[in-house]
């Protein structure tokens, strides 16, 4: 079954200078219990796609067009009373920065209380305080620790308790916008192995925000990699990381170490996204691509199927004998000619 659909999701922030496209046509989809790794460099939307996902866009942020159906409703055409039941209870976010998202008055067993409560007001205080301590138990925290406030616990704690919070009334869809970032590497493993744990125990659904290739390729069954604001590839996690099809997915993995290659040999992307006011026509990867013709600069790349890959791009024919060779050397990703796109 279905558990998230997002089709066309247009999400933008008001600016000075004019609207930033930060969402523009994304459509992807999560099956019940199936975790969907969502990754791309820093600015490319992820985290606005969640927090329009789960409804706590900023001010100036807004959803311009498209559907985001979870469980059969539209959110993006919900009321905020209703948001707001489905928010915690049904889609919890572990948020990138836990110290932003806990609030510093309260106790964390006053917070995860007050949660359990908002959702659950005919829940007994035993059986709450028993989740709650169930919960620490898992994230792997000192129940006596529950009555401390946000500024005693370090950082990894703290993000733990969020953990704890995001799991504690178990919610069908989980969003992890970078949730390990705060940890140690011990820490992470053992912190994705306890949520995905809990996940599968309650069979709920999980979208991993990250940058970190290698969480992705040990937490989730599918993955959506994102470049400037749209999808670049999407499928299997073992076909995006063994054979990929999009030339930035193909640069991504040659940028975070695997086991055949050492930190030392990692190779950069040159270049930079574009500016998301003002987004290039055609293929928004063409300007770093060592593929791009002029013809990516000029039309929108199609959607090619291979497998169960997706992946936008006029060159998917060409990634195997012209790409693959010599996608770990350093100059194919550093344009050093300065002749830029060529001529097909
Ligand atoms: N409140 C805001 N107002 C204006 N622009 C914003 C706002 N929040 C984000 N943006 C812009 O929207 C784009 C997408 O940002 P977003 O934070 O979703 O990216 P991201 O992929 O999650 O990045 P990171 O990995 O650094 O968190 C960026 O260009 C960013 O500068």
């Amino acid at each position: 079954m279905t558990m998230l659909e997002v089709e066309d999701l247009e999400v933008y922030y008001d600016t000075e200078r004019g609207a930033v496209k930060a969402v523009d046509g994304v459509s992807f989809r999560i099956e019940e219990g199936e975790n969907v790794g969502v990754v791309g460099e820093s600015g490319c939307g992820k985290s606005t796609l969640a927090k329009a996902i789960i409804g706590i866009l900023p001010k100036n942020g807004y959803i311009n067009g498209g559907s985001i159906y979870f469980d059969g409703e539209d959110l993006t055409d919900l009321p905020e009373k209703r948001r707001r039941e489905l928010r915690w209870d049904e889609i919890s976010m572990i948020a990138q920065s836990a110290m932003n998202a806990l609030d510093p008055v309260y106790t964390i067993r006053e917070q995860i209380l007050e949660a359990i409560e908002a959702h659950h007001p005919k829940m007994g205080r035993t059986e709450s305080q028993e989740r709650i301590d169930e919960m620490f138990d898992l994230v792997g925290l000192d129940r006596e620790r529950q009555t401390d406030y946000p500024h005693q616990f370090s950082g990894g704690m703290r993000q733990r308790a969020m953990i704890a919070m995001a799991l504690v009334l178990e919610p069908s869809l989980i969003l992890a916008d970078e949730p390990t970032t705060a940890l140690d590497v011990i820490m992470q493993d053992q912190i994705l192995k306890r949520i995905n744990g809990i996940q599968q125990e309650v069979n709920s659904s999980m979208m991993v925000i990250t940058h970190d290739v290698a969480v992705v390729a040990e937490t989730c069954d599918r993955v959506v990699v994102m470049y400037a604001g749209e999808i670049a590839e999407e499928g299997p996690s073992e076909a995006i990381f063994q054979r990929p099809y999009h030339p930035y997915t193909i640069g991504l993995k040659s940028a975070f170490p695997n086991i055949q290659r050492s930190n030392q040999d990692l190779v950069s992307i040159g270049g930079h996204p574009p500016d998301l006011h003002d987004p290039p026509t055609g293929c928004r990867f063409a300007e770093r691509c060592p593929l791009a013709t002029r013809q990516c600069v000029e039309e929108d790349p199609p959607e090619v199927e291979t497998g169960d890959l997706r992946s936008y791009c006029h060159h998917v024919d060409d990634v195997d004998s012209q790409l693959r060779p010599v996608a770990d050397s350093a100059e194919t990703w550093h344009d050093e000619t300065g002749e830029g796109v060529a001529d097909d």
